[in-house]
């Protein structure tokens, strides 16, 4: 038999008053799988995370999770895990009664949720300091706990809202492959929201794409960054070069499109120096095209020019949505 998909949620809308915060939302998550929502600020992630969870009263849609209709349910009844940014522990309670709180509403006894607990923080690499409480904790083990108390409820759900906002850098590069290690152990369906493209593609097998209430596109996250179907999608995703070309369309020149030490010879300004490099505006025919530069390819700038071919087969002609 195959199993249900973790979540299946079909036509989810909800208005706050003249805003569409979310737009006839469909997405399906399958048990052991990551699928990301991804947008800008605003545009109704955390609305539809909601709408999930049942802390939402939606306008309409319909929500089942692995299988069952939870769509006129409390949230407490859904059996989903939860963690939001604001991943709110209990301060007065140690780390391993914080974890074992989920199983114990569910009326499980003090020892087996204890042993549900200790499993759980042992998968997020804290069962050494179950003893603590949350303020003697850095910021990703507070992290980590909230995880854990998610997981601990054996939900075949889980919903993530941001659940690395609140890590400086190296943390959250740490934890983003702690985490998708953890996803495929636990076998639950994952639904995550984050505003982060990288994100997104680090943890993801799908994703879906959000702009001001409605998903725009979605697919397995490698084919939805290598094809955007729009230009807006395409400078969401971070690609740099999409040319505004006629009214209503945009060429895509993805960077793997441009040979350097080939062709014509280009005017180039400096404009940043970043981590992955020198980023760089290219004069070139089609449009200014901005590319990044590792040392060695800043070593062929000569007299402010730079030899570069654009392979027109791999630049992708776009509708232009990117002032709707
Ligand atoms: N309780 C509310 N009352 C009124 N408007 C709301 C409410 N909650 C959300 N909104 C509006 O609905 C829209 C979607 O908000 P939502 O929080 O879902 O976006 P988001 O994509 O999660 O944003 P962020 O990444 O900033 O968290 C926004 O325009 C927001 O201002």
């Amino acid at each position: 038999m195959t199993r249900a998909p973790a979540l299946h949620l079909q036509g989810l809308s909800k208005a706050f008053g003249t805003v569409q915060a979310a737009h006839q939302v469909s997405l399906t998550v399958q048990a052991g799988e990551t699928v990301a929502l991804l947008g800008p600020s605003g545009c109704g992630k955390s609305t539809v995370l909601r709408g999930v969870a049942g802390l939402e009263r939606l306008d309409g849609g319909r929500v089942e999770v692995a299988g069952t209709d939870v769509t006129a349910l409390p949230p407490e009844a859904r059996h989903v895990g939860l963690v939001f940014q604001d991943y709110a522990l209990f301060p007065h309670l140690s780390v391993l009664d914080n974890v074992a709180y989920g199983p114990r509403r569910r009326r499980a006894g003090r020892l087996q949720a204890a042993a549900q607990a200790r499993e759980a923080l042992a998968l997020v690499g804290l069962l050494d300091l179950q003893a603590r409480t949350p303020v003697q904790l850095s910021g990703g083990q507070q992290q980590r706990v909230a995880l854990a108390r998610a997981l601990a409820t054996g939900s075949p759900l889980l919903l993530l809202d941001e659940p690395l906002s609140n890590l400086d850098e190296q943390r959250r590069t740490e934890l983003r492959a702690d985490l998708r290690r953890l996803f495929s152990q636990v076998g639950a369906g994952v639904l995550l929201v984050t505003h982060d493209q990288r994100e997104a593609l680090a943890l993801a097998h799908h994703v879906a794409v959000m702009r001001a209430g409605r998903v725009v596109q979605q697919g397995p996250s490698a084919q939805v960054f290598a094809q955007p179907q729009t230009a807006w999608v395409a400078a969401f995703l971070g690609h740099r070069n999409v040319l505004a070309r006629s009214p209503g369309e945009a060429l895509w020149v993805p960077e793997s499109a441009v040979e350097l030490g080939a062709g014509e010879f280009h005017p180039v300004e400096s404009e940043q120096i970043t981590e992955a490099g020198e980023l760089v505006r290219l004069r070139h025919p089609l449009g200014p095209l901005r590319l990044t530069l590792s040392v060695r390819e800043r070593a062929l700038i000569a007299n402010g020019l730079l030899q570069a071919r654009v392979n027109l087969t791999q630049a992708r002609l776009l509708p232009d949505d990117r002032s709707r």
